[in-house]
């Protein structure tokens, strides 16, 4: 038998193999697409995903408090929880998704083989939860503020565990009142006292929020507090997230009863600074937006150069010295990692 005749007897089976299977995935659409021609799925309508399962997702109406669970449609890839939906209702309570609406934005993270994948979309602001104990390290906060940065999404500093600091907010209160001073939105709260998260729930209503923070700042007591019904179910999905690498991000949204919304999850907690790149870095300092570009030297590098802008800022007190050094701080670990 010749070379060429057993190649083309190879590639014969090959195209009997992709036909047979394009022919199978035609016949699953034609069924779909007849269970919802014949008036088995309800009109279309919006729904937020809840959390997702692979190709299952829980989806709520906007008006509703069910959960509906729902696959796909064939063509519908790399939805994430707080995707906005048109979904069609089945008899019995599922559905099926059949697009989904453009995105606001969405959060991602490196997966373990270093690949981003999104994680949650849809958020209007990430909080950036710290506190005296345990104590943030010396840029810590910068970091998670140019991670938020680039993603878009508001950051909100949320200073939490007062009940701990001496009467005049002693140094983290200071380092609040220079964060505000920049135009980020602060809040201050604790889990101790009756009122301590009045201040928080203002800054929840209405918005879809992600809490992110160092461990040990107490997130988990704040969404406790702020989710008293739900805390079991949390505690069932970290449960969950144990038994498998792959579920560690599965996030789940939650509308607040005093209003709201909240996606957590294992992973998103632990958004941080890993996938960043010079320039997100650099635009990640809200301060020196004015003054970028005015470098005398358009690749300006701001470490010596004469008429560095940014230096000259600096030099002025316009620019924080503790900023600017954790700015170098932040780069330095970028080439180190
Ligand atoms: N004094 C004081 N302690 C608090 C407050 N909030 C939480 N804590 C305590 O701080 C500790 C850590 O709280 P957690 O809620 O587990 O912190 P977390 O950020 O969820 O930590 P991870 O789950 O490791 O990410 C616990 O012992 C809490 O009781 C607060 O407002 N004041
Ligand atoms: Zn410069």
């Amino acid at each position: 038998m010749s070379k060429r005749k057993l190649s083309r007897q190879q590639r014969w089976r090959i195209e009997k193999i992709q036909a047979e299977r394009a022919a199978r995935a035609e016949k699953q659409a034609a069924r779909e697409a007849g269970s919802l021609e014949a008036g088995e799925y309800g009109p279309e309508k919006p729904g937020r995903v809840i959390a997702h399962f692979g190709r299952t997702l829980d989806v709520q109406a906007p008006d509703d408090t069910m959960t509906h669970r729902c696959h796909l449609r064939a063509n519908l890839e790399g939805l994430v929880t707080g995707d906005r939906v048109i979904w069609r209702q089945a008899q019995d309570g599922s559905g099926v998704v059949v697009a989904r609406d453009s995105r606001d934005n969405v959060l991602e993270r490196p997966d373990p083989r270093g690949q981003l994948k999104p994680v949650a979309a849809n958020i209007d602001q990430i909080l950036i939860v710290f506190a005296a104990e345990p104590a943030p390290f010396a840029n810590l906060i910068d970091r998670y503020l140019v991670a938020a940065e680039a993603t878009g999404i508001t950051p909100v500093l949320v200073l939490n565990k007062v009940d701990l600091l001496p009467e005049d907010g002693g140094e983290l209160g200071a380092l609040l009142e220079r964060y505000a001073a920049l135009g980020y939105a602060v809040v201050r709260a604790t889990t101790r006292t009756t009122h301590g998260l009045d201040a928080l729930h203002g800054r929840l209503q209405a918005r879809t929020s992600v809490f992110v923070g160092q461990s040990g700042v107490g997130k988990s007591s704040l969404i406790d507090r702020l989710l008293p019904d739900e805390a079991l179910r949390i505690g069932a999905l970290s449960e969950d997230s144990r038994k498998g690498t792959h579920t560690t991000t599965t996030a789940r949204l939650y509308r607040l009863p005093a209003g709201g919304e909240l996606i957590d999850s294992p992973g998103i907690r632990e958004f941080g600074l890993t996938h960043l790149d010079e320039q997100q870095v650099t635009e990640g300092f809200v301060e020196f937006r004015d003054v970028l570009g005015h470098c005398r030297f358009r690749d300006c590098r701001h470490r010596d150069e004469p008429g560095c802008a940014l230096l000259d800022a600096v030099g002025r007190g316009d620019i924080a010295e503790a900023r600017f050094a954790s700015y170098r701080r932040i780069l330095d670990s970028l080439k180190s990692s």
